[in-house]
C-alpha cells in the first residue's frame, strides 16, 4: 500500500466527502453522533470485528453518543486506499445506524 499524494489524494478525498482531510497526520477524521451511548458503542463493536478481519485499525475516541474516526496506515506513514475503503464502510455503516 502506498501513501496517496497529488490528483490520486484529490480523486481518493472526493469518494469521501463526509469526511475531513488531516494534512498533519495524513488522515481522514469524521465526527459520527447516534441517538445515545448503546447505539454509538455497537457501531464500533462493528467496527471493531470489520477491522480485525481487513486488518485495519481505525484511530477513534467516544464520548456518550459521539464517535470520532481518524483513519491513516501506519505502515505506509499517511493515507492509503485502505482509508478510504473502511470510510465509504464506516459511512454506510454508520448511516444504516441512524448516526448523522
Ligand atoms: C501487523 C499488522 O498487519 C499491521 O500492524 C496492520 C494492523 N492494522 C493497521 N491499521 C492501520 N490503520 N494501519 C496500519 O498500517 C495497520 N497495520
Amino acid at each position: 500500500m502506498t501513501k496517496l499524494e497529488g490528483s490520486a489524494l484529490q480523486s481518493a478525498l472526493a469518494q469521501v466527502p463526509a469526511w475531513t482531510f488531516d494534512a498533519e497526520r495524513h488522515a481522514i477524521r469524521r465526527t459520527l453522533r447516534f441517538a445515545d451511548f448503546k447505539a454509538a458503542f455497537g457501531f464500533m463493536t462493528r467496527t471493531a470485528l470489520e477491522a480485525e478481519r481487513q486488518n485495519h485499525h481505525p484511530e477513534w475516541f467516544n464520548v456518550y453518543h459521539q464517535v470520532e474516526i481518524l483513519f491513516s496506515t501506519h505502515d505506509a506513514g499517511g493515507l492509503t486506499e485502505l482509508d478510504i475503503a473502511f470510510a465509504r464502510w464506516v459511512d454506510a455503516t454508520a448511516l444504516a445506524m441512524g448516526a448523522r
